[in-house]
């Protein structure tokens, strides 16, 4: 009832976002943006805010951009889809590689096993080395484009530096490549329904981190999250691929990257309180800071007090919310995909487990995941991988 109150009274570009957080029965569990944080409750404040506030929070604005990546690639395996119907008319009924086509036709059901066999080998080696080869050229990228603000020269790059690394992603993306790197992201983007909005939304990230070094609330942190990690989930799925026999929706399974995406950077965030406020940054919500009575020079200050503790688990807690949004996705990718996404979660999600264990000492002390767990994670990340779920 609630929703279809908030599809009547927003603009229906807006409404879509908005359901996303109001759970039909009426009945909100608390604020998904402020886990524990005593913000906006319920579907009425939801309401109210609404219609006072007409402005879009970041949520709204980005879930527009992720509608708009999930039509290139609902576009593509429509396209595919189609073509495959096409080659099983034309093949009397010949193996394709579409598990769901195989199981509903009538053939001995050993056939089933050379299926699984197949997906397997795929797992392994198959198109694993494909999705990870391509996945580089992307990270490459990204790495590049945070070197320029955060690299060893980043004290001579400014907005027209950034203007010029665009207009060279513009050139790239139409098939003008400066170098080498380039060349082979030109390729890729060639070869996918990768759209370049994504890559533009990082430059801004980019953009923002040379002239802000204060974030206002969640909503404002949130925006910056989606430019320089949630992007990176919109840039990948494309290219790894939804599985043919996923009956997700597509705008879900880019829900779920671009959750990923933000869950890492809030790690990294928390990871680097230290870090960031000895170069006079921070990127945690002031207004957070202010209700735990945490002020600016209680960083600068690096003292791990209760009142931090207590402030730490709230935003630890919201970062697992983010990886939890993200696990509901990785079964829809393709097999060979899973694995590394699978592996990159666990790892960065331990890097949250490590804060607690130091105590919430991230002043002086770097979270970090030793080798052993590292390891032990990726049996775990491949299991997932080959059963579907997440346990
Ligand atoms: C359905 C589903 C769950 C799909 C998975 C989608 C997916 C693969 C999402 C990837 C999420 C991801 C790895 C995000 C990167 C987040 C991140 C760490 C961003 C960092 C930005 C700047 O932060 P900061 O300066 O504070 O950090 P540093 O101290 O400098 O590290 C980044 C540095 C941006 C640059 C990002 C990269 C270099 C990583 C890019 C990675 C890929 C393109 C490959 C991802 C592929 C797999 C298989 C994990
Ligand atoms: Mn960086």
């Amino acid at each position: 009832m609630a929703g279809v109150l908030l599809w009547v009274i927003t603009p229906k570009e807006n409404a879509t976002a908005l359901l996303r957080f109001i759970p039909r029965s009426g009945k909100q569990k608390g604020s998904r943006l402020c886990p524990g944080l005593k913000f906006s409750t319920g579907v009425s404040a939801a309401l109210s805010s609404a219609v006072a506030n007409p402005a879009r929070s970041s949520e709204q604005k980005v879930y527009e951009v992720v509608l708009k990546q999930a039509a290139l690639v609902k576009e593509q395996r429509q396209k595919k889809a189609l073509d495959l119907k096409r080659t099983q008319k034309n093949s009397c009924g010949s193996i394709t590689r579409d598990s769901s086509h195989i199981k509903s036709q009538q053939v001995p059901s050993h056939w089933y096993y050379t299926y699984d066999a197949r997906s397997v080998g795929e797992l392994l080696v198959g198109n694993f080395t494909v999705v990870i080869n391509i996945s580089l050229y992307c990270a490459v990228w990204c790495r590049r484009t945070d070197e320029l603000v955060d690299g060893p020269n980043a004290l001579h790059i400014t907005p027209r530096a950034l203007d010029r690394w665009e207009k060279r992603l513009d050139d790239l993306f139409e098939g003008r490549p400066y170098d080498m790197l380039d060349a082979a992201l030109s390729d890729t983007v060639s070869k996918y329904p990768v759209d370049i909005q994504p890559f533009k939304d990082m430059i801004e990230g980019m953009r923002l981190d040379l002239r802000k070094s204060r974030y206002k609330n969640f909503d404002e942190l949130y925006l910056y999250c989606y430019y320089v990690a949630g992007t990176v989930g919109l840039m990948t799925v494309p290219v790894m691929g939804i599985a043919h026999e996923s009956k997700a929706s597509t705008e879900s399974v880019y829900n779920a990257a671009l959750a990923l995406g933000i869950a890492n950077q809030l790690t990294n965030i928390l990871r680097d309180v230290g870090e960031d406020a000895r170069r006079g940054r921070i990127y945690l919500p002031q207004d957070e800071l202010a209700q735990a009575s945490l002020s600016d020079d209680d960083i600068f200050r690096g003292q791990v007090t209760d009142k931090w503790r207590n402030f730490m688990k709230d935003q630890i807690k919201r970062a697992r919310m983010f990886f939890d949004e993200a696990e509901k996705g990785v079964a829809e990718l393709n097999a060979a995909s899973r694995w590394p996404v699978w592996a990159s979660l666990l790892l960065y999600r331990q890097i949250l487990d490590a804060i607690e264990e130091n105590d919430y000492n991230n002043f002086t002390k770097r979270a970090y995941v030793g080798k052993a767990k590292k390891f032990a994670s990726l049996p775990v990340a491949y299991g997932r991988a080959l059963t579907g779920t997440s346990k």
